[in-house]
């Protein structure tokens, strides 16, 4: 099975690449960091320190690596079984047109295989919207050809990975927690699935895409916002102030009551899934900074992402959703130097106000309620210096 991974970065080395590594797939990076591009092909392999229970130390060996945008990567797309992206949402449409060049390279060379595309990213259904993209960069005659032999596969990822310690002595080695969880949806391959141990086909995507992002994504934003409110720069740190703990543990209680709505979830299970959630939040061997999880506050912050999504959902059933209200406000005051979203939701703010600001990021234009309570709430909290 020849394989490609979009986006050598975190998740990639330490949870998608390993899994097709593992499954004797010969598999190649595919990044835009060309020192990372360089390392990787010259040393070919990595270390994945597994932390937490079950603590152990896993090789990954004969990976290569390639710049994204290259002949390289259009040739290798023109012969692959199986691509992968851990690129990051934003990213996706830009890959669009190297994949689209790969595909018209296949369909020129008469590769007639059935190829299965799978976007590893925390979104609802990431590859479908890959596939919109890629579609707009190839010529209208090739789309029946796609739709016959290319799947497009959704599927929801999870695996805390956070980058390496500075101090590490290989920066190709990376740390990640003991849980894992990729799950495909299995009715959009073409040809047979592929045997890759740890991927999980179902035909109930959906219900896992939200459990996974309206969860776990919502309440590690609201840690990461909250945490960083009161000064903190880890998520344990954060998520181990009593105080925080509550307010992220029962938004994700509101938020899990509606997805208990909408999918029929078994409650004592979803609450089993949240305590277990809390626990890998505040992971003793994890260094992951509020920053890295509050990245790009307004992606989170926009009307189909983990925070906005839950909100409306609670309206839809008529559920209480202070705790999620109180995580958006959050959001609102998150600041941070190195992220370009950061600043510009703070220059909206500072323009705009934080009413429009609100309407503007999350999309609440019909529900000037809603807007009211987020933006008292805003005004309402402190940063502690
Ligand atoms: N880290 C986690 O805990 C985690 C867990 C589940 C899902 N995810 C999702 O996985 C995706 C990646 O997250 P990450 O934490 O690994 O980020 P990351 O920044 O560590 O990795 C992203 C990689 O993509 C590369 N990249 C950027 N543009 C590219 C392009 N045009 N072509 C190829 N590569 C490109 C970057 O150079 C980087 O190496 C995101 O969608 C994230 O939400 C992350
Ligand atoms: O990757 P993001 O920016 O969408 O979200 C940040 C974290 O919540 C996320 O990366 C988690 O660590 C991951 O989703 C765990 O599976």
């Amino acid at each position: 099975m020849k394989a490609i991974h979009f986006g050598a970065g975190n998740i990639g080395r330490g949870f998608i690449g390993k899994l097709l590594a593992d499954a004797q797939a010969e598999l190649t990076f595919a990044d835009v960091n060309q020192p990372l591009v360089d390392q990787l092909a010259h040393q070919q392999h990595y270390q994945v320190n597994v932390v937490g229970e079950n603590a152990r130390v896993e090789q990954v060996n004969r990976v290569s690596a390639i710049y994204s945008n290259s002949p390289d990567a259009v040739a290798q797309i023109a012969q692959a079984d199986i691509i992968t992206t851990a690129v990051g949402p934003q990213v996706l449409s830009k890959i669009a047109s190297t994949l689209a060049q790969g595909l018209i390279a296949r369909f020129e060379r008469g590769n007639h295989q059935p190829m299965n595309i799978i976007a590893c990213e925390n979104m609802v259904r990431g590859s479908s919207q890959l596939k919109q993209h890629v579609l707009q960069s190839m010529p209208a005659e090739l789309h029946g050809w796609v739709e016959e032999h290319v799947g497009f596969v959704d599927s929801a990822v999870d695996r805390i990975v956070p980058p390496g310690a500075a101090a590490n002595d290989d920066p190709l080695d990376v740390t990640v927690e003991t849980f894992s969880e990729w799950i495909v949806d299995r009715t959009q391959f073409k040809g047979a699935l592929p045997d890759i141990a740890g991927m999980e086909p179902t035909s109930n995507l959906m219900a896992y895409i939200e459990r996974k992002l309206f969860t776990l994504n919502t309440g590690h934003a609201i840690t990461a916002y909250l945490g960083q409110l009161a000064g903190y720069r880890t998520i344990r740190d954060a998520i181990l102030d009593p105080a925080i703990r509550e307010a992220v543990k029962n938004a994700m209680r509101e938020s899990g009551e509606v997805l208990i709505q909408r999918y029929a979830f078994d409650p004592q299970q979803h609450a089993a899934y949240i305590d277990k959630i809390l626990t890998r939040f505040e992971n003793p061997y994890l260094h992951d900074e509020v920053e890295r999880v509050g990245r790009q506050p307004l992606r989170k912050l926009s009307e189909n992402d983990r925070l906005i999504k839950p909100l409306r959902g609670t309206l839809e059933y008529g559920l209480p959703n202070r705790h999620l209200i109180i995580g958006i406000a959050a959001a609102l005051h998150y600041r941070s130097n190195q992220d370009p979203q950061a600043q510009e939701m703070a220059n909206l703010l500072a323009e705009n106000g934080v009413t429009s600001t609100v309407i503007e990021v999350c999309g609440l234009q019909d529900r000037p309620e809603l807007v009211a309570q987020i933006v008292n709430v805003y005004n309402a909290m402190q940063r502690k210096e």
